[in-house]
């Protein structure tokens, strides 16, 4: 099966996810509060984008059966993607309202342009290839961290574990695994292009999804951020002194 060699190709990054600091602190109860916050300011602007980038892809689509799947997932990030946001704001003790503004990182803006180039460039298959490593290595984080006991009453991200961990709990097939279902069911009449178009996009956002942990362990900014601000402060004053001006 065609997600059978996505999952063995990609069994290496997923074992560097599972052994990630970032990750790792989680399961021991242990990440610095600068980490977290850099995370969630991180992961509010990613989230937000890829509502915009499934509204996106479901204007390539005619099936309303494909549609829901996107409708649905952009109502899970709208309503239930802020709790376990809100789990590490408590731990780091500061106001998640604060951390909605944050201007992307290098390693979140090269995930976003990747998950749009996706949806302008590829088929169905490589949408969903490059999309399902967000469910796919969230679900398996939990589930080994579960298997391991980290969802203790003593650790505070016990919350966290359980939200990704017991989401797929409610009867239905996880959606990872539906996903990679109909990933195969399109697979088996997709070219050989189409389908290596796919796998490229799936690893890449599984290698993204290891570095958007690297970028907020170790806080990894732009390095000359101050520039940038600074140029669009500048664009902003040089405007308004026109506007004066004329
Ligand atoms: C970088 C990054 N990757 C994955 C998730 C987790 N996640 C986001 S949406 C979703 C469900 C499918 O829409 C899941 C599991 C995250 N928060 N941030």
């Amino acid at each position: 099966m065609f997600s059978d060699d996505l999952k063995k190709m990609a069994r290496p990054i997923l074992e560097e996810i599972y052994h990630h600091p970032f990750v790792t602190g989680i399961a021991k109860g242990q990440v610095a509060k600068k980490a977290l916050i850099f995370y969630v300011e991180q992961d509010y602007r990613y989230l937000t984008e890829f509502i915009k980038i499934y509204a996106n892809a479901i204007i390539k689509l005619d099936s309303r059966q494909d549609m829901a799947f996107f409708s649905d997932a952009i109502n899970f990030i709208l309503n239930n993607e802020s709790f376990p946001h809100q789990v590490f704001c408590q731990i780091a003790d500061v106001d998640y309202k604060k951390l909605q503004h944050a201007d992307p990182a290098p390693k979140a803006y090269l995930y976003k342009s990747h998950m749009h180039q996706a949806v302008d460039t590829g088929s169905l298959l490589t949408v969903l290839a490059a999309f399902q490593p967000c469910p796919w290595t969230y679900t398996e984080i939990a589930k080994k961290q579960i298997s391991e006991g980290a969802n203790n009453q003593r650790n505070p991200f016990t919350p966290w574990i359980n939200f990704y961990g017991e989401s797929s709990d409610d009867g239905n097939e996880p959606l990872a695994n539906q996903i990679f279902l109909w990933m195969d069911r399109l697979a088996a009449r997709s070219s050989d292009k189409e389908k290596n178009q796919a796998r490229d996009f799936f690893l890449k956002s599984c290698e993204l999804e290891w570095q958007f942990w690297e970028e907020a362990y170790y806080q990894q900014d732009w390095r000359f951020k101050k520039s940038h601000s600074t140029a669009s402060g500048d664009f902003i004053k040089w405007s308004n002194s026109n506007i004066q001006k004329f």
